[in-house]
């Protein structure tokens, strides 16, 4: 038989299949419940003699061996998120929930020539972005506070344990399976080791590797090329933060534009706090707090260890427990987005806005000022215009559920391009041991998003990064690229390039930093 095409969704191993893990625990497959750009996601027991229950606590993740995202989210859970290193640090710090789920195992599988790599973890709920989707695009300010606080502390354990996570989005953000009201940060595909064995990566941008992640919510660093590191995590927290709380981002409408994506954020953080703040939609959903989350960041430098405490204590909010995952509160009469629209020159140029069909829904949900011209846009197209949660009285549509699930298939998908080689030696090993063979490598061609400007080395960046005194990685890197290509086809790729490092540094990144520490500027605003 024929191998596998690459990057292509696995062949479904018939319900019933049998898999052994590394640890010899038998699993059985059920039906399949999810399905992502790489992988299929079945319903799973340890139970082996019996159909597998609609209620089973377990999922299966199934790729083909040679895909690389399965392979990433393996190494992280096995290296970082292991049960009892979980449950020790929750004991340490008096908690009794961290919203990472738990790994189960993995292993290898074969079936008709075919090979296959699986991963046995907690079966999850509905997705946060499904919500939301529900909710005309927003949640309660108290619900954003306290998913922001909650989020700060998984990401406080996934830095400790050298990674960040790199895609923080509500489509990655899932409800618990039993219980919806904890929130789980899933889908490790794109995590990274950004200080293997304690030596935390240094900064450096690279032209070829601008603007990975998903465009809406990836960071300024990553814009710029450099490897994702914990201040670039919290900032994607905070674009993310900011985005449920007005309904929309102030780029939305050039998502098609990565360098113009940049330049509005880059804007966005040099002009804090005023900039989040006249974003407010409402008293009742003011942007303060994401300000100075937003300005604390902006504060931190590249290998900063991020005062985790501090964080959460400026997004405290009276409420307390678990996040309110329902209809936003949202003022009569209110215009939910206060978000000016970076692209209203060009609109009026060409009379029309841009933006992709995710950036077009968020608009027609959340903007009351651009209602009638969305309608008129989804007259023009034929497509029905799905009502706004605050008007909406009944039940949608099944026709509305397709309409919303094309254009979720539509919303951009994260791209990578910066991981480097040189922490994976050990993974090679870890590799040969378990005869499992390193994904292969793909053309350079399928890598996306225009290259960015060299710019010249600062003198403070180069200080510090002399001053990290950190080893360079190899010259390898590789390359996971998501494409979209239709409505139903989304495909991921990824690939080991031979890659030439340049150092090009930035001059600007920190010309916005004051010279004084983030806790004095928080004082100051
Ligand atoms: N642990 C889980 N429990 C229940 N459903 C899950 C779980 N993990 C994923 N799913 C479902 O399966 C779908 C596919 O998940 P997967 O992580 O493979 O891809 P994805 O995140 O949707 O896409 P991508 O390929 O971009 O990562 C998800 O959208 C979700 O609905």
């Amino acid at each position: 038989m024929a191998p596998p095409k690459k990057l292509a969704l696995p062949k479904p191993l018939p319900d019933g299949f049998i898999l052994t893990d590394t640890e010899k625990k038998k699993w059985r497959l059920g039906r399949i419940i999810g399905q992502g750009g790489f992988g299929l996601i079945y319903l799973a027991s340890l139970d082996v003699d019996r159909p597998v229950a609609a209620d089973t606590d377990y999922v299966i993740k199934l790729e083909y061996h040679e895909n690389g995202p399965l392979f990433s989210e393996l190494k992280f859970y096995q290296r970082a998120a292991k049960v009892e290193s979980m449950q020790k640090w929750m004991k340490g710090r008096n908690l009794d929930f961290l919203g990472i789920p738990t790994y189960w195992g993995s292993g290898l599988a074969e079936n008709n020539n075919l090979r296959y790599r699986f991963m046995a973890m907690d079966r999850l709920g509905t997705d946060l972005q499904k919500v939301l989707d529900q909710n005309g695009g927003m949640f309660k300010k108290a619900t954003v506070l306290q998913l922001g606080r909650e989020l700060v502390t998984v990401l406080e354990y996934i830095h400790e344990n050298e990674y960040v996570h790199a895609d923080i989005k509500a489509a990655n953000l899932m409800q618990g399976h039993r219980d919806r009201e904890k929130v789980y940060l899933a889908d490790y595909g794109l995590s990274f080791r950004y200080c293997p064995d304690g030596e935390h990566k240094d900064y450096k941008e690279n032209p070829k590797k601008g603007h990975n992640g998903t465009i809406e919510y990836t960071s300024t660093d990553a814009h710029r090329g450099v490897a994702p590191s914990r201040r670039s995590d919290l900032q994607i927290l905070g674009f993310c933060l900011l985005h449920w709380l007005c309904g929309s981002l102030p780029w939305d409408r050039v998502l098609k534009n990565p360098a113009q994506v940049q330049e509005a954020k880059t804007r966005l953080m040099d002009n804090l706090p005023d900039s989040v703040q006249q974003l407010s939609v409402s008293r009742d959903s003011g942007t303060d707090e994401v300000a100075s989350f937003l300005l604390y960041v902006r504060n931190l430098r590249y290998d900063e260890e991020p005062n985790y405490h501090h964080l959460r204590q400026l997004l405290c909010h009276t409420v307390k427990g678990r996040p309110d995952l329902h209809l936003p509160a949202r003022p009569a009469g209110a215009s939910s987005s206060n978000v000016p629209d970076p692209s209203s020159k060009e609109k009026q140029k060409e009379g029309r806005g841009r933006g992709t069909p995710k950036a077009r829904f968020v608009a027609a949900v959340c903007d009351d000022d651009d209602e009638d011209e969305e309608e008129e846009e989804e007259q023009e197209r034929g497509r029905p215009k799905p009502a706004a949660a605050h008007h909406r009285s009944r039940p949608r549509s099944k026709k509305e559920d397709v309409v919303l699930e094309v254009r979720r298939s539509l919303r951009p998908r994260a791209v990578q391009t910066y991981k480097d080689y040189s922490d994976e030696e050990e993974e090679e090993e870890e590799e040969d041991n378990e005869s499992q063979a390193r994904p292969r490598p793909i053309d350079a061609r399928y890598t996306r998003a225009p290259p960015i400007g060299a710019r010249p080395q600062s003198k403070q960046e180069n200080t510090e990064n002399k001053r990290t005194n950190r080893k360079r990685g190899g010259g390898e890197t590789v390359t996971l690229v998501r494409l979209e290509r239709g409505v139903h086809l989304q495909r991921k790729e990824r690939a080991f390039l031979g890659c030439e490092y340049r150092e090009q540094w930035e001059e600007q990144l920190h010309s916005h930093r004051l010279g004084c520490s983030p806790h004095v500027m928080i004082k100051e605003i």
